[in-house]
């Protein structure tokens, strides 16, 4: 092993000495060795800047480590979860309902579709206008309350089917609350019909304070209505979580209750009932289809050598690029407005499972981690960050995301689908353009550029990946592509990618400095600088009092 990784670290000072141009000049078949596909996915990585020698060398560290094993282990139910001792079975939400591939855990997805069913029930309810508030009026209004993987999932893809049109129309509107300080909630509960209003409280450990101060600040309002908290709770409320105690505690009703289980990391959720919001806007049935679309991209996974497996090239390409060359920053740019929220979805996926620098057994970590997970829609970036990415002095690693098959499925008149359709072509353009001219600089350029500030740095790594068109299916592949892809880099880096033990401390201290926002005397015990931000709060806030 040490042999690999010494022979890796030398392609790496090879590689910074040259440029990904040469590459392509070094006379084998760059896009024979470094193009993948599978179904609905293509995938370029021939502008990384990665020889052959330095491909099989990857390859090679991949074997030794026995990767193989992790993700038979993952798949077969063991307890990789190693710090909370779980097992991380999130691909079983997505197994259909005969499967029986997990003898140790054999009820399991008989339980995960037990779960479906009574979602189903509250599905059909809501969108057949058969739930009513507490004043008997059919509800038009839902509103999910949740942060963290109790959204981002479903966000992701309730914003990302848009096109393929949700048959409750605009007669039940969704919205998605997520952050403390009450920004949205203020400014939806100012439109919003308290009778007319539903709450999803979405946590997997029904305790988040984010959500509970919304979730609180949502029953104050409807109990000013209402007149009564128990109308409330028993007509405005439904609970999505993995503690059924804590939702009876609260005063959710039995059939209001959806469950999940602790084996489901929250950033992992979106196939679990936590998907209640996707099902509601588009039905059971599109919901379905992500699950198949899921569970699909787990075949490819369980079943595909190293070389062919999407996720894993995405993965020992990500390796490459912060452990060895150390590039500490990858943008994810998509070039189709559905995905404009994937680069939020991913920074959690990726950062809060591989943002880790303790080794599964304790130890340091022997490689840089996960790099930092960022982006925004690709076509308004380059009109953002690209003057970075292409004249500044900071290596960035791009993931170009696009769809090519779009608005020619005769959902639109065919006027305006060729409109569109010239814009869909000007999107792929632009998203081609841009990561031939971060790999190869001035090459494109008329002629030698000589003013040192029309310079193109180029060499800027990217990799391109394709996507046939994106319909509930391949969206469902293409999140459980990334999955896959933080599970095996975790394996590489041999790190415990289910926990997230990095976000509590924070919490509990945030705690100590409310308190302290209302005690001055709490203040003395913390550090100078928060002392003083505590005291401007103070000061501000009783200038105010004075003022009245
Ligand atoms: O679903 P919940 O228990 O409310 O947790 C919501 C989120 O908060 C936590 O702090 C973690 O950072 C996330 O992994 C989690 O998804």
């Amino acid at each position: 092993m040490e042999k690999i990784i010494e022979a890796l670290k030398e392609e790496a000072i090879l590689a910074r000495k040259r440029s990904i141009k040469s590459l392509f000049n070094s006379g084998a078949d760059r896009i024979d060795l470094f193009t993948a596909e599978h179904g609905s996915f293509k995938i370029d990585y021939s502008k990384q800047n990665i020889s052959s020698q330095g491909w099989s060398l990857l390859l090679d560290y991949y074997y030794k480590s026995k990767i193989d094993h992790k993700i038979h282990a993952l798949f077969s139910g063991k307890p990789v979860n190693v710090t909370e001792n779980r097992p991380a079975l999130h691909f079983a939400l997505r197994a259909p309902k005969d499967v029986r591939s997990l003898p140790k855990h054999s009820s399991i997805v008989a339980d995960v579709h037990d779960e479906l069913e009574a979602m189903a029930l509250i599905v059909r309810k809501i969108r057949k206008r058969k739930w009513r508030g507490y004043s008997g009026k059919a509800i038009t209004n839902i509103v999910s309350l949740g942060v963290g993987g109790s959204e981002l999932g479903p966000l992701l893809v309730c914003d990302a089917l848009q096109e393929i049109g949700s048959s409750i129309g605009d007669s039940i509107k969704l919205h998605f609350v997520s952050s403390m300080d009450g920004t949205q909630i203020s400014q939806l509960l100012e439109v919003l019909d308290p009778e007319r209003t539903l709450f999803i409280i979405s946590s997997k450990s029904f305790t988040t304070v984010d959500t509970f101060y919304n979730v609180n600040t949502a029953l104050k309002w409807l109990t000013s209505y209402s007149g009564s908290i128990e109308l409330a709770k028993n007509h405005h409320f439904i609970g999505v979580s993995a503690s059924q105690e804590k939702m009876e505690a609260w005063g959710i009703r039995k059939e209001n209750q959806l469950i999940f289980w602790n084996w489901v990391g929250g950033r992992f959720s979106l196939w679990s009932t936590i998907g209640l919001p996707i099902a509601i806007k588009y039905g059971m049935d599109v919901f379905y289809e992500l699950l198949e679309g899921g569970y699909e991209m787990d075949f490819h996974f369980k079943n595909s050598t190293p070389e062919s497996c999407l996720p894993t090239v995405l993965a020992l390409i990500s390796f490459w690029n912060s452990s060895f060359l150390e590039i500490s920053a990858n943008a994810v740019l998509p070039y189709d407005g559905r995905l404009k929220l994937l680069p939020n979805y991913l920074s959690q996926l990726e950062m809060e499972s591989n943002g880790k620098a303790v080794s599964v057994n304790g130890t340091e970590v022997r490689f840089k981690t996960s790099p930092i997970i960022w982006g925004e829609l690709g076509p308004n970036a380059q009109h953002a960050f690209y003057q970075l990415l292409h004249q500044g002095t900071q290596d960035v690693s791009c993931d170009f995301i696009s769809t090519v098959k779009r608005y020619h499925n005769g959902a639109r008149p065919d006027v305006e689908a060729d409109f569109l359709y010239q814009q869909q072509s000007l999107s792929l353009a632009n998203c081609f353009a841009q990561s031939s001219v971060l790999a190869f600089g001035d090459i494109f350029a008329e002629k030698e550029e000589i003013n040192p500030h029309k310079r193109y740095r180029g060499n800027q790594p990217s990799t391109t990946l394709l996507i046939e068109e994106l319909t509930p299916r391949i969206l469902g592949s293409l999140i459980a592509l990334y999955e896959h892809k933080t599970y095996v880099l975790s394996c590489l880096w041999d790190i415990n990618p289910f926990d997230q033990w990095g976000v509590e401390l924070g919490k509990s201290i945030s705690e100590e400095a409310l308190r302290a926002i209302h005690e001055p005397n709490y203040r003395n015990k913390f550090d100078d600088s928060t002392k003083w931000l505590l005291t401007q709060v103070s000061d501000w806030s009783s200038k105010d009092d004075t003022n009245k």
